[in-house]
């Protein structure tokens, strides 16, 4: 039996309304926002560069989940590593520009482009590890704690989690089941209600990560992690991850039109504004 995870989701993905651009590139690639370097023909680092904080807009987005896409045509490549080159910072999730002061049709489509980013990651039958740098916060916390694994500096001032709250956001459905699936429900709500935020050894004892390294050490343990699992049966290997989330998948991929609608009914929100634009300002004044 052929088991293709990616692709048994894929045709769903494009019934979305966002397009998945078909653009070949070489395996290599280095663009100024990111950097894919090939490890071996098993795995590749996928490195973030959108300095100062890996900030996810629309045409970022875009790239991002080209990328994926290309990953997924490598039949040869098993796993990502997945970091950020940017100093002190994994991402700090959605540009807050693209949700302030914004227009519906862009908005609907930096929504379904995270959507799509999310689906693509969450649903990959490739191993993603996340080996996470910096301050990992909002969809940055969601895109780490959709990877197979996580493995963050040690170094207390790194921040880590979802503050979605104080903006006077509810977080997504997939956002809040992916955490649940992460540390569990009653951690999940405390978490999500009241705008925690870790540092990596809070995290690990949560299991919001799986292991602390020193910043040095940081790529070759996950080298050294990502080589141990390339080595476990691949077919057995992604049968065991889809049976373990095609239904949060499902859940999402089943429901996007209902998940947009509401992101835009709740982001178009005057009094969300207003806390976007105090938020904007409360960041750039530090
Ligand atoms: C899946 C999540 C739940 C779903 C919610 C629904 C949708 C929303 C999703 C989101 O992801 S909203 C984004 C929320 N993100 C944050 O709240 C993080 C905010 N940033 C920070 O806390 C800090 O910047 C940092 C990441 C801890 C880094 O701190 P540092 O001191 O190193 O840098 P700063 O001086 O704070 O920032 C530098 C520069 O970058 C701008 N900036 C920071 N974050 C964002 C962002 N998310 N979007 C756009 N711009 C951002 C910041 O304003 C500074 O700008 P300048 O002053 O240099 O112009």
């Amino acid at each position: 039996m052929s088991i293709n995870f990616y692709s048994k989701f894929f045709p769903l993905i494009k019934k979305g309304v966002a397009s998945v651009p078909f653009q070949l590139r070489p395996l290599s690639t280095r663009t100024d926002l990111f950097n894919v370097e090939n490890k071996s023909e098993e795995y590749a680092i996928f490195r973030l560069n959108k300095p100062p904080v890996n900030s996810l807009n629309l045409e970022y987005l875009n790239l991002l989940n080209n990328q994926l896409d290309e990953f997924e045509r490598n039949p040869k490549l098993k796993g990502i590593i997945l970091t950020s080159d940017v100093k002190s910072t994994f991402s700090a999730g959605v540009d807050i520009l693209e949700m302030y002061k914004c227009e519906p049709k862009r908005l609907e489509a930096v929504w379904r482009a995270v959507q799509d980013f999310w689906i693509k990651l969450y649903g990959s039958k490739k191993i993603y590890i996340a080996a996470l740098n910096g301050h990992v916060l909002a969809l940055g916390c969601a895109i780490a704690m959709s990877c197979d694994y996580r493995i963050m500096v040690d170094n207390d001032k790194t921040k880590i989690g979802i503050t979605a709250v104080l903006l006077g956001i509810n977080a997504p459905s997939w956002v809040k089941n992916t955490m649940i699936n992460t540390i569990g429900f009653r951690e999940t709500e405390k978490s999500l209600k009241f705008a925690k935020i870790y540092n990596p050894h809070q995290a690990l004892k949560l299991g919001l990560i799986d292991e602390i390294v020193s910043s040095d050490k940081l790529l070759s343990r996950s080298e050294e992690v990502m080589k141990t699992w390339c080595k476990i049966p691949t077919l057995a290997r992604e049968m065991t991850k889809e049976s373990m989330r095609s239904e949060t998948l499902g859940k999402l991929v089943n429901n996007r039109e209902v998940d947009v609608q509401e992101f835009i009914t709740s982001t178009m929100d005057p009094h969300l504004q207003d806390n976007l634009g105090k938020y904007l300002a409360s960041l750039k004044k530090k």
